[in-house]
């Protein structure tokens, strides 16, 4: 469930009365979603999200969210489009916390992925960074490498409860692939999603019934860091099946659609074994600190910290970038 801050009739009619949207036709919260409280919003002119931001967010960074969205969706990148009120500013207060209305994507994600879904998604995350290119406002990752030490630390106390030995194994684990991290300038930067996970990406049935995607979400971890990496997230979190193993089909799907648009430089191909593992011990230490904090009754349903553990297990023991499906 996320909707943290309930919004009364009153204060929506008062809110959107700074906006050219019309009459107000229906207002209900979105279950889905973990970070910020969302409502599908239907007005005259149509239909549109409201997020209210909560507290991971921090309110200084969402005018470079919104301007980045503004950005790519100028360059015809489906993803929601920031509107602006009648005096031309999109961020606003509502019920005591930072909101804004977007554009509503249509399509639904796939709860069930399949290998035809990944090329359109390696299509998808080349436009994204090719259109993120020329947006030169500078967000570092708040969640990249140099944040993976403290978070470890702070789950330091607890952990080994959730399963025991996983500390000593995130430690031996963390020094590796911090030893093994690109050097700073050695990979092509740019504008990433750094959370594409598929309750992202929203698809449609294209031609012949093939999907396609209609459109790109949650642009709120987005930052400005290694574009591979952005792949290295995309991998662990859909081309992984229920039992565990990887797909290396759905892999190879992926990084050859995204190949065609933007072809990776030798050095990339050559580190992305160490940002798989990476961008595993990134997800698996924001969900056991979740996990461990999260009181029980709270709204939010809790997303399993071992499941990156197993994959951070499979990225160590892989032979190279081939055997991940480039
Ligand atoms: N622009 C949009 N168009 C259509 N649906 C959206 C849009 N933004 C959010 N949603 C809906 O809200 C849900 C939660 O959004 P998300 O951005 O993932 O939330 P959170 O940041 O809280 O994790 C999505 O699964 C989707 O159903
Ligand atoms: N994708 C992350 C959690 C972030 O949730 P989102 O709803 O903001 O995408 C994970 O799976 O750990």
């Amino acid at each position: 469930m996320a909707v943290y801050t309930e919004v009364t009739d009153e204060a929506l009619r008062a809110f959107l009365a700074d906006y050219p949207l019309g009459a107000l036709r229906a207002f209900r919260g979105i279950a889905e979603g973990v970070e910020n409280s969302n409502y599908a919003l239907k007005t005259a002119s149509g239909d549109f999200i409201l997020t209210l931001y909560e507290k991971r967010v921090d309110p200084r960074e969402l005018p470079w969210f919104l301007a980045l969205m503004e950005h790519l969706a100028a360059r015809g990148i489906d993803c929601p489009l920031p509107v602006k009120a009648t005096d031309g500013v999109a961020l606003r207060t509502l019920a005591g916390r930072p909101a804004a209305i977007c554009t509503f994507l249509p399509g639904v994600w796939p709860r069930r992925v399949r290998p035809e879904h990944c090329a359109p998604l390696g299509g998808a995350l080349a436009r994204l960074h090719l259109a993120g290119a020329d947006f030169e406002e500078v967000r570092p990752n708040g969640l990249g490498p140099r944040a993976w030490a403290p978070l470890l630390d702070r789950c330091r106390a607890g952990g080994d409860a959730v399963q025991p030995g996983l500390i000593a194994e995130l430690d031996a684990a963390l020094a590796g692939i911090l030893a093994a991290w690109p050097a700073e300038g050695a990979l092509p930067t740019g504008q990433i999603h750094a959370d594409l996970f598929p309750d992202n990406v929203f698809f449609l049935d294209g031609p012949e019934g093939s999907p396609r995607v209609s459109g790109l979400i949650d642009f709120y971890f987005a930052c400005t860091d290694l574009l591979a990496y952005d792949l290295a997230v995309c991998l662990n979190a859909w081309c992984f099946e229920t039992d565990g193993s990887y797909n290396v089909t759905k892999a190879h799907a992926l990084l050859a659609a995204y190949q065609r648009l933007r072809p990776m430089a030798t050095a990339e191909r050559a580190a992305l074994p160490a940002l798989c593992r990476g961008a595993a011990i990134r997800f698996l230490l924001t969900r056991l600190y979740d996990w461990m904090m999260t009181p029980p009754g709270a709204m939010v349903t809790r997303k399993d910290p071992l499941e990156y553990l197993r994959r951070l297990r499979f990225f160590a023991g892989a032979e190279g970038p081939s055997s991940l499906g480039l």
